[in-house]
């Protein structure tokens, strides 16, 4: 990882992929089934007509189940592929078989999908991280996909899944961090305040 932010982000980053890989992989396993069954049934999820989620890799919050579910109840279901510096975009899934291992072997959608349009006001877009405030703060690898993507698609609802131990004391915010508006982890569902209400509260 080069170039990736400020130094004290840097260190919460270390700090946060230090804690999510020392969780034990059965309190991992179960963990992992709350934060999907939290998340598969949220109204957030029922109504979203097309779904944009990561795909796992390493010890991330898992989506396997989620990108699964997203496609059997027919819903348009896409995932990132990096392009370039700061760029990704999404591509649709026909089935979790159209993954490959791309960027640092994250599995990516094949060369064959098409790519999906910016998400609107009917999309969820489902965001990884390495550590959130109840804010909805949010540190990433340090790439800033997220930041540079989100903020082409400012309709979109924005949903973090994450393990209870990655939420953390108030992170440093950039004037560019795009937030989820939800975090949902094994323990419960944070409703991040948005941009108005979140100037007056720092
Ligand atoms: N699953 C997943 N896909 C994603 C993201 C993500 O955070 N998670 N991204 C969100 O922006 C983009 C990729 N961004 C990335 C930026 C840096 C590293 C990276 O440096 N990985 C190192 C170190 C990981 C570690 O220490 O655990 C590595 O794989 O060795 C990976 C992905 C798009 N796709
Ligand atoms: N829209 C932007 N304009 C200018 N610089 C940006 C922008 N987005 C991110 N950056 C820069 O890119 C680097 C990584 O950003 P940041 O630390 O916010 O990434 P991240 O949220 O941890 O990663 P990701 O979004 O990939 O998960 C930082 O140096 C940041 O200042």
């Amino acid at each position: 990882m080069k170039n990736t932010g400020t130094e004290e982000k840097k260190d919460i980053r270390k700090q946060y992929l230090g804690i999510r890989k020392s969780i034990p992989s059965d309190v991992r396993a179960d963990a992992d089934r709350r934060i999907t069954e939290r998340l598969l049934e949220s109204s957030l999820f029922l109504e979203a007509q097309s779904v944009y989620c990561y795909v796992s890799y390493g010890h991330e919050a898992d989506t396997r189940r989620i990108l699964e579910e997203s496609l059997r109840r027919g819903k348009k279901t896409a995932a990132p592929r990096v392009l370039g510096k700061r760029r990704m975009e999404f591509f649709f899934l026909e089935t979790t078989e159209d993954l490959s291992p791309g960027f640092h072997s994250i599995p990516e959608p094949v060369t064959k999908c098409e790519m999906a349009p910016l998400p609107g006001s009917d999309a969820l877009v489902i965001m990884p991280g390495t550590a959130f405030d109840r804010k909805g703060a949010r540190l990433g690898y340090g790439g800033g996909y997220y930041d540079a993507y989100l903020s082409r698609c400012p309709e979109c609802e924005r949903a973090a899944i994450a393990y209870s131990v990655q939420i953390t004391q108030l992170l440093p915010r950039e004037p560019h961090d795009v937030r989820p508006h939800v975090i949902f982890t094994e323990k419960e569902m944070i409703v991040c305040p948005q941009e108005q209400d979140f100037r007056e509260i720092r």
